[in-house]
């Protein structure tokens, strides 16, 4: 054991607290980062630097003069907090059952499956929110969008073979992880808890509790967070954690993304850098980033770090390719949107329109914010944007595949989780204790509050029809209005009958 110190700097305003810095592992403090980093070169590992609300934690080194700190912080007029907190070197094993939670979207096997997948999606008030009056409406409205759009999701996935291939490759993924964590001496059970599919998290959970794993580590597999998706399956967690006496004093640590480990930079480096030797001039190709959007209110009004870290994990990947004098062009745009709100932008098919006009003749697409092959690299990649850039001017298409099971890939998501173990010891024992301790990854109930505590009502992604859901139409009258289209629609759905049907108005969607 090693005597440690973690200590907390309260930030002078939280405002002053951006999404992660670029040497970091989490978030920080912009004014502290010169000092800590300072620091970070003897003291303080800067990959322990977590930041919470308005403060700042950081894991010092032993021979740490906590004075010294002190003085840092009251220079920028900071507040220091310490608490000594014993983090172990060596992984927790011992008598504790360690587990790993990996959290994912899940997609229908089937075609049968399609609409009740699609079902559970657009009942996640992390998916779709509705104003709070609306709220008892989720159901309904996830039933009437599910139904009109499975008919175009079915046609997706029928083309790719008949469903989603993420459980498999999931499942995959977890093995390679169990195997490469059993390699480096830490046995632990791998689970897989999918948001909105078999085996669903509250599957995987049952199963732990029956292992009666003792310290869990929670491992969203999306390298980047965003609120639709690590923080939906958060959320999720945090309901099962609170209503279980179990699961409430059962330790447990978060990862909440890992978009900058150097071992996933390097996998996501390595197979671009095979992919260009595909062309006949590597060096003249662009690589084209596709990640998957969100709606620009998620980012803008509810805080969500999403775009921050995608642009950084970008940044990152070319800095590795620089140094491997790769110098290609390249840019970063958003696929998949729903609906006609505002997504992220740039869209990934306008950017390819105007790429093609420009005069650019070779891209190599890059997915980018999801780990598995799936409908949207299968489909939309592989086929909507290459026949989009091929009819645009453009003369050579690549696509780099997903990480998948990449060795050294799965070698870093196992380190991640050793690298955490230490902290799950560390953690309190019950949620009341858990929010006034030190969490240095994160408790799932911490990194809620860290982003979106207010869960605020935004605009959905998917309309239910062109005049509605607009902030003038939030009247009275509108709002009964919508009520009544709302129910005539639900009605119709659900019966199969009624004028949208015999019009040959449904489906309405995409
Ligand atoms: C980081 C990845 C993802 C984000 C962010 C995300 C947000 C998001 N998605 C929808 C709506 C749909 N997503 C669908 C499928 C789907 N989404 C992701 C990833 C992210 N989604 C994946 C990997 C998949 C495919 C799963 C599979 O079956 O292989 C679908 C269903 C497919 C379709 O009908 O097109 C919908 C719908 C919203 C609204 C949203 C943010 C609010
Ligand atoms: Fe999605």
């Amino acid at each position: 054991m090693n005597q440690s110190m973690n200590i907390r700097i309260q930030a002078p305003s939280p405002s002053l607290l951006l999404p992660r810095a670029k040497s970091s592992s989490h978030w920080m403090c912009p004014c502290l980062r010169v000092q800590l980093e300072t620091c970070a070169s003897s003291n303080i590992s800067k990959t322990s630097l977590v930041a919470r609300g308005s403060s700042v934690w950081c894991k010092i080194k032993p021979m740490f003069n906590e004075s010294l700190t002190k003085k840092y912080a009251s220079q920028i007029g900071a507040l220091v907090t310490s608490r000594a907190l014993e983090v172990s070197d060596t992984p927790v094993v011992g008598d504790d059952k360690i587990g790993v939670l990996l959290l994912n979207l899940g997609g229908p096997e089937t075609l049968e499956d399609v609409q009740p997948f699609l079902f559970n999606l657009f009942a996640d008030p992390d998916i779709i929110r509705l104003p709070r009056m609306f709220r008892f409406l989720q159901k309904p409205l996830a039933k009437f969008i599910s139904v009109a759009r499975a008919p175009k999701s079915k046609e997706g996935y029928a083309s790719i073979g008949g469903g989603s291939p993420l459980r498999q490759i999931t499942d995959a993924q977890a093995e390679e992880l169990r195997k490469a964590l059993t390699e480096k001496n830490v046995p632990a059970k791998v689970y897989v808890g999918m948001r909105y599919w078999h085996p669903f998290t509250e599957e995987a959970i049952e199963q732990i509790k029956r292992d009666r794993i003792t310290k869990l580590v929670v491992l969203p597999l999306y390298p980047q967070f965003s609120i639709s998706t690590s923080g939906s399956s958060l959320r999720l967690l945090e309901s099962i954690f609170r209503e279980d006496e179990y699961l409430v004093n059962m330790q447990h640590t978060v990862i909440p993304s890992w978009y900058q480990r150097e071992g996933y930079i390097k996998a996501m480096a390595d197979l671009i850098e095979k992919e260009l030797r595909n062309f006949d001039r590597p060096e003249e190709v662009m690589i084209f980033f596709s990640a998957h959007g969100v709606p620009l209110a998620y980012v803008e009004e509810a805080g969500d770090p999403y775009k921050a870290e995608m642009e950084e994990c970008v940044d990152l990947i070319m800095e590795e390719l620089e140094k491997r004098r790769l110098n290609n062009a390249y840019t970063l745009a958003y696929q998949s949107r729903v609906g006609p709100v505002e997504w992220l932008k740039p869209y990934t098919d306008e950017t390819i329109i105007e790429l093609g006009q420009k005069g650019v003749k070779s891209l190599l697409a890059v997915p980018i914010s999801f780990v598995s092959e799936h409908i949207e690299t299968l489909e939309e990649i592989d086929v909507e944007y290459k026949e989009l850039a091929l009819k645009s001017g453009v003369e050579k298409w690549g696509r780099v595949p997903a990480l998948g099971c990449e060795p050294t890939f799965i070698s870093d998501l196992a380190d991640a989780v050793i690298e955490s173990l230490p902290y799950v010891g560390a953690m309190a024992v019950s949620n009341l204790e858990a929010r006034q301790s030190l969490v240095p990854l994160g408790s799932v109930e911490e990194l809620l509050a860290a982003y979106d505590s207010q869960r605020r009502e935004l605009p959905p992604p998917v309309t239910v029809w062109e005049w509605g859901w607009t902030k003038s139409a939030e009247t009275w009258n509108g709002r009964a209005a919508m009520l009544a289209v709302l129910v005539l629609l639900v009605l119709e759905v659900t019966t199969g009958e009624g004028f949208l049907h015999q019009w040959g108005i449904l489906p309405l969607f995409r």
